[in-house]
């Protein structure tokens, strides 16, 4: 079993990127600046959003985190979402999901520039990227292709099963897998909740991508000897005994799929510090973009 190390690949890149920042910093241009909204206190967001800002020092980015209580409205968050897209200091931003139930989440994301959309989450970037054009690809997709890639993976004419169709995750890394660029040129299947006989189709998978949230969903038994396996999920499971109070479980049974798996990534330290690496990647496109 080989460990596809999301902690140190990303470094890897964050070094990449601070490279290119103290270039830009040398010749007295701009350096990217990333902006995050958040709005109400979940813990699991405060974290990520945390590690964000964190990462953005480390590389020499400008950062800024906007935090709305709660109570903020729709009107009020458009209001900040516009105040971003105008303002040229800021080449791109998130807007932290999930939003709390009185604020509409499709409505905000359609109100974000989408030169300004670093998380890809906007129709015109997730056409522009089902097309293969150029566009912001989602950070967490992104990721998991740059991770195939830079392992040299080979993803050509193998069957990929993809388990979960959000639009964040399960349809974009299903649709980049069948595409002809970077490990590409996978068929692949996309299960979800509705799918009949699951396990049928993941033990003839060459590649799993799991995206569901189940702790410990896939088992030994599911998949087939030399299997490559990306776990997406990252729940949070209540543990008094720990020093957090929780602890971080992924969907795959690791211990046990880890034995029959060729490539798999862990969790913590897989799929997440990629999806981190990968945001302010597209941080620097934006700025790059912008700049002509
Ligand atoms: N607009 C928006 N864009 C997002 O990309 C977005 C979002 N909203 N909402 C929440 C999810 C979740 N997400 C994570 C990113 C990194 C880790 C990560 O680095 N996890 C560490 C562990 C972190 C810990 O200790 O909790 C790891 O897996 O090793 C986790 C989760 C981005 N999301």
């Amino acid at each position: 079993m080989n460990l596809l190390d999301g902690k140190k690949l990303s470094n890897e890149i964050k070094d990449e990127i601070a490279g290119e920042v103290a270039r830009m910093k040398e010749k007295g241009e701009k350096v990217p600046h990333l902006a995050a909204v958040i709005v109400g206190e979940d813990g699991a967001s405060l974290t990520y959003v945390g590690s964000k800002v964190r990462a953005c020092e480390r590389i020499g980015f400008e950062s800024t985190l906007k935090k709305l209580p709660e109570s903020t409205t729709e009107q009020e968050l458009l209001a900040v979402v516009r105040e971003l897209n105008a303002d040229p200091a800021i080449d791109g931003y998130i807007v932290q999901l999930p939003l709390p139930d009185h604020i509409d989440e499709q409505k905000i994301l359609m109100a974000v520039d989408p030169d300004k959309d670093v998380d890809g989450f906007h129709p015109a970037n997730f056409g522009k990227m089902a097309m293969e054009l150029e566009s912001f690809i989602s950070a967490t997709p992104y990721g998991i292709i740059e991770m195939l890639r830079r392992n040299g993976i080979e993803t050509s004419g193998k069957h990929a099963v993809v388990i979960g169709r959000s639009h964040i995750v399960g349809r974009p890394i299903s649709i980049l897998l069948s595409q002809k660029g970077p490990a590409g040129n996978a068929t692949v299947t996309l299960a979800h909740s509705r799918t009949k006989n699951l396990a049928h189709l993941t033990r003839q998978a060459d590649i799993v991508v799991s995206a569901l949230g189940v702790p410990n969903f896939l088992k030994a038994d599911m998949v087939k000897e030399g299997v490559v396996v990306i776990d997406v999920g990252i729940t949070r499971v209540p543990d008094a005994s720990r020093e957090r109070g929780y602890y971080l479980c992924g969907d795959v049974d690791f211990k046990a799929v880890s034995k029959k798996a060729s490539w798999i990534t862990p969790v913590p330290g897989g799929v997440g510090p990629m999806t981190i690496a990968m945001l302010l990647k597209n941080t620097l496109l934006a700025r790059q973009r912008h700049r002509g």
